[in-house]
């Protein structure tokens, strides 16, 4: 996790001067879909945990900012109800035991108008978090997943010493059997576009083209997952060179402010997901705490953009970086 921040933390950019930056723009498109600035909200869990509006509020928050939000396979309000503000919606799945139940899910969010299904293929199981397991990590009885009915709910018995009450009711519900072939099929069950999130090595960024993915995310899950995988900023200029323009390239872990946002572009990313930071602002000021986060990244994005000479994305897609050596 500290390692994410750190990688965003040793890329340098080489501005480019003299350009005219008077009617800059960060417009892109991003997801199939045009956007203002080249960013989506990550999925996270459980977001009545943070604040009692959760989901709701935080895409009420991506609506005004013109951004598409991801909502979790695990969220504690509905798909259907995080579509009804109106926010470009992307419904996030793990791959389920129960078959009838993912296939379900599927229909509900082409049902409800989602943009794209994003199957997240870094989480065979749930990755031992050892402050979860000394904090005694256990769901208040009013925070459930809110899409998966009565699998939603928490486990009566906690899974045990070395398993949270998270780790244990995802280990009930998650396949950890996920294959290529299983990915052939779920695209083959969607007209929705897909993308595949948790991605890292460049073969694998290969393989999910060849499997038809309308988009990769490398990402190592905000380092909530294999501790010591490799920093998303290390790891990201590989796929890009696989993917190759075939696919649009995500990157996700560690941002957290308009720069990196440019960084990211600058190691040839269509654009981030900002995971974290937006939690912060939901926690602090519901609705509008989440707006904030999304305006400051924003207006950090342009100004960066001034500064590194960049009239607009394609420009910052193609500025200079180098890696600095050692931490700051
Ligand atoms: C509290 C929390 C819950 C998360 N829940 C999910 C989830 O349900 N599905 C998923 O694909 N990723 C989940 N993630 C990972 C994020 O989508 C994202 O990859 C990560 O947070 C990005 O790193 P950052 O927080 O450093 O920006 C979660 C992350 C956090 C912090
Ligand atoms: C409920 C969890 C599976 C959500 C998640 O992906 C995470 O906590 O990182």
């Amino acid at each position: 996790m500290r390692e994410n921040g750190r990688a965003f933390d040793r890329i340098r950019l080489l501005p480019r001067v003299a350009v005219d930056v008077a009617g800059r723009t960060a417009r892109t498109r991003l997801l199939g879909l045009p956007v203002p600035v080249p960013l989506a909200v990550a999925p996270m869990a459980y977001q009545t945990w943070l604040h009692p509006d959760g989901e709701v509020a935080a895409a009420s928050a991506a609506a005004v900012a013109g951004v598409p939000f991801v909502v979790s396979m695990m969220a504690s309000r509905t798909v259907e109800e995080v579509a009804a503000t109106g926010a470009a919606t992307v419904m996030q799945l793990y791959w389920l035991r129960d078959r009838g139940l993912f296939r379900e899910l599927v229909g509900r969010a082409e049902a409800a108008g989602c943009v794209a299904l994003m199957l997240t293929v870094d989480v065979p199981l749930l990755g031992r978090r050892l402050r979860d397991l000394r904090g005694g990590l256990v769901r208040p009885a009013n925070v459930v997943a809110a899409n998966l009915g009565r699998a939603g709910g928490g486990l009566d018995a906690v899974g045990g010493a070395g398993t949270s009450e998270v780790a244990a009711h995802t280990g009930v519900l998650f396949d950890p059997s996920l294959s290529w072939a299983d990915v052939a099929w779920i695209r083959s069950v969607t007209r929705l576009p897909l993308v595949l999130k948790g991605i890292l090595d460049p073969d694998d960024a290969a393989l999910a083209v060849a499997a038809g993915v309308d988009t990769v995310v490398v990402s190592n899950h905000g380092g909530r997952q294999l501790d010591g995988a490799v920093a998303t900023a290390v790891a990201l200029p590989a796929v890009v060179d696989a993917v190759d323009g075939r696919c649009e390239v995500l990157v996700d872990s560690g941002v957290r402010g308009g720069v990196d946002v440019l960084k990211a572009l600058a190691l040839g990313a269509t654009g981030v997901l900002v995971g974290r930071p937006l939690l912060w602002g939901l926690a602090a000021g519901g609705a509008a705490g989440a707006a904030r986060v999304l305006d400051l990244i924003g207006e950090e994005l342009h100004e960066a953009m001034a500064l590194a000479g960049c009239p607009d994305v394609d420009s910052a897609r193609r500025l200079r970086t180098s890696v600095a050596g050692g931490d700051r």
